[in-house]
């Protein structure tokens, strides 16, 4: 198997792909017409990539491509479409950089309070001011509003906890109970932790929904002194209103790792009206940039390489294409309570689905249980699985599956 690596990476995975017979093309430079002419002349059935952006037009011209991975988390920089209608798998390393982005998190929450990046500049032009950063505030008992409670909204309230941030957030696919059991304070809404936090950091991906979230509306319903932190993509901001509340709201800051136009070069001139700006810290896409993360992340693909090369298959986890986010409810009738309700519940779970509401009332013989869950096409025939399972069973009268599309 042929697998063409065109971007920086783990160089242990590297070789370990190299000792299991797969034939490497390592060009972390490649993009654009460079990438797409390597596709074709090198005809690789794996790609790997990180924010390099694959096209449909390269999907297109690639007939020897058969799996695309991303060796990240987002995977707003592939065709996702085009690459199912070619029938090319795409597949990401879901919460193995989950660590690094939320240490880069804790970073941005200590440099803003603490005016780090001033200390420096200072200090580097000559200057001692110790009098100019006595006005601030300190973390602890403050409140972080977590956007996305996804594996990387986990790690950042896990270390803000440490800091003793009180936690608040919201996800539509994790429950309030799901939620309560990390000690985050549940909302149902993005404005309503608007509405009560101190700081707020953003952990969703580039979604139709998310898009252009972070908006004069959004920031109308935030303290004066809000912090808002985004290391998730430059999109989901409005820059344009962000800027101008920058400017109307003097105790507004913000801090990103992500920006709208971020070069594709690794280096380069980079002329932005947000990263230039006094009141926001930014840093330059460097979230999932650690050792540990790229170790992780590489060991993750060479993983999917190697089982993909001996089955020719994806594990659903981490397929995110060839499907579409689909909605399910699901009913089970239940003579006796026995574990019908708690073994679905870990079952939908394992098959990958995100239970997003559960109303299960203390268990009562006779009752009937309903989750509504979130989970994609792939895992649709998964749950249907185990519906027919639950049918089966002792106890169960009966379970039903009802696809809400
Ligand atoms: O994993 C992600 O989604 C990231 O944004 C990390 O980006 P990178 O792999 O460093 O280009």
């Amino acid at each position: 198997m042929k697998v063409l690596v065109a971007d920086l990476f783990s160089q242990a995975a590297l070789e370990e792909m190299s000792n299991s017979g797969i034939q490497v093309i390592y060009n972390h430079a490649l993009n654009g017409d460079s990438l797409k002419a390597v596709l074709q002349s090198e005809a690789p059935e794996v790609l790997v990539v990180r924010s390099t952006k694959v096209t449909g037009d390269m999907i297109a011209s690639s007939p020897s491509l058969e799996f695309i991975i991303r060796a990240g988390a987002g995977v707003d920089n592939i065709d996702c479409v085009a690459a199912s209608k070619n029938s090319i798998y795409v597949a990401n390393c879901p919460g193995k950089n989950s660590v690094a982005v939320a240490e880069l998190v804790m970073g941005h929450i200590l440099s803003v309070d603490r005016r780090l990046p001033e200390n420096y500049s200072l200090l580097k032009q000559g200057k001692w001011n110790k009098g100019a950063f006595s006005e601030c505030t300190g973390i602890k008992g403050r409140k972080l509003g977590i956007i996305g409670l996804g594996a990387i909204g986990k790690e950042v309230s896990i270390r803000a906890k440490s800091f003793g941030l009180e936690v608040c957030g919201t996800d539509p696919f994790v429950s309030s109970s799901q939620a309560h059991a990390l000690g985050i304070e549940y909302f149902n809404t993005a404005e309503e932790v608007a509405r009560v936090s101190d700081i707020i950091t953003f952990h969703v991906p580039s979604t139709p929904q998310t898009k252009g979230m972070i908006n004069s509306s959004f920031l109308a319903l935030c303290k004066e002194n809000v912090v808002i932190i985004n290391t998730s993509r430059g999109d989901l901001a409005n820059e344009t209103e962000l800027l101008r509340e920058l400017e109307a709201k003097p105790g507004f800051w913000y801090a990103c790792d992500v920006y709208l136009g971020e070069p594709a070069a690794k280096e380069c001139d980079f002329v932005h009206a947000l990263a230039q700006h006094p009141k926001v810290y930014g840093s330059h896409h460097i979230g999932a940039s650690t050792k540990q993360a790229e170790t992780a992340i590489g060991l993750e693909a060479l993983r999917m390489i190697l089982q993909y090369s001996k089955t020719r298959k994806v594990d659903a986890g981490n397929l995110v294409n060839m499907q579409t986010t689909t909605k399910a409810n699901v009913s089970v009738n239940v003579r006796h309570h026995g574990q019908a309700l708690a073994g679905l519940l870990t079952s939908l779970v394992d098959c990958g689905c995100k239970v997003q509401e559960i109303e299960n009332k203390p268990f009562r013989d006779g009752a009937a249980y309903t989750a509504t869950v979130y989970l994609d096409c792939k895992n649709l025939e998964c749950l249907q699985g185990i519906v027919a399972e639950l049918n089966g069973k002792e106890g169960v009268i009966h379970a039903n599956l009802v696809h809400l599309g």
